[in-house]
């Protein structure tokens, strides 16, 4: 298999747990960014399969619609943040083209190294259009007013501070470019928010524990009970500095997408 060339950004030192305040615990031991780094490590061998099989493959529906929101086109240079193992980063490659540049950043090694093997497995022309940087979401290695769009699927959620994540998605976006943060949605709908967490216990974490990752999945609640209501997220934008900003319900409010214009 062709040599994994990941290119370094300057280099990652995760925060270290002893400084968050007590409130950022969303499971005892998942509780900072290094514990999450390590989830993501360990889930990436197993994480694809199970996003198709445990949403019944419709997660690729809500990337399509969180990429169509950027109005990312033909030529652009575009980020796929907290990239994973990059479904984000090959939908915006084929929007932009081989004239265009996409970077995807991820600070979890093990979800890069399957973001470049895919990248290598797969045969459109455009994917050689992809860079995959290790980095932290909170400090981008980008200049100011880099990018013409900017994705963040199912990321948001799992950076710790989440206020500098968006206010670094703000610099690096050009004057009148939009990010578009794809996300589980922290509804305030009783019935919708007991479903979600009632699939979690009794689909979702059943499933992972067959892996032997049960941990990993039931971290899946605490992290959107603790996430921003469609709302919130709409006001955190707008703090950031973004002009406008506007949260969507999609899967009858299981999901969400921010649209965020500089
Ligand atoms: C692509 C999806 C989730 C990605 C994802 C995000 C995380 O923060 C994780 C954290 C820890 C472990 C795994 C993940 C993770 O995979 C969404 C689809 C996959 C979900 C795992 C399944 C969610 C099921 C819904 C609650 C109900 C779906 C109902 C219907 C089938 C549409
Ligand atoms: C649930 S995965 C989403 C992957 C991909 N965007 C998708 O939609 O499938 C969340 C990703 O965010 C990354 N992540 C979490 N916090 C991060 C941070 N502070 N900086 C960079 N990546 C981060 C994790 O390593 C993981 O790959």
């Amino acid at each position: 298999m062709a040599s994994l060339q990941l290119q370094l950004s300057f280099g990652y030192q995760s925060s270290s747990c002893r400084h968050l305040p007590i409130s950022t615990f969303s499971y005892p031991s998942i509780r900072c960014a290094n514990d999450r780094q390590l989830l993501f490590n360990r889930i990436a061998p197993v994480y694809d399969n199970l996003n198709d099989l445990l949403s019944l493959g419709q997660h690729r529906i809500w990337k399509r619609m969180a990429v169509s929101w950027t109005g990312a086109k033909l030529g652009d240079c575009v980020l796929d943040l907290c990239c994973g193992s990059g479904d984000l980063a090959f939908l915006l490659s084929e929007k932009v083209g081989s004239n265009g540049k996409v970077s995807g950043l991820d600070f979890s090694k093990e979800q890069l190294l399957m973001a470049s093997s895919r990248q290598h497995l797969l045969s459109k022309a455009c994917y050689k259009n992809i860079e995959w940087i290790e980095g932290d979401a909170t400090e981008l290695p980008f200049p100011d007013c880099y990018f013409d769009a900017i994705t963040m699927g199912y990321g948001l959620r799992n950076v710790v501070d989440k206020r500098k994540a968006v206010q670094e998605m703000f610099r690096v976006l050009k004057p009148g470019s939009k990010a578009s943060v794809l996300d589980f949605n922290k509804s305030t709908q009783p019935f919708v928010a007991s479903f979600q967490e009632w699939m979690i216990d009794n689909a979702v974490v059943p499933v992972a524990t067959a892996y032997g990752l049960a941990k990993e999945y039931e971290y899946l609640k605490g992290s959107i009970r603790e996430f921003l209501t469609g709302n919130e997220l709409e006001e955190l934008a707008l703090e950031a500095g973004f002009s406008t900003a506007k949260h969507y319900e999609i899967s009858g409010g299981l999901m969400g997408n921010l649209v965020a214009t500089r």
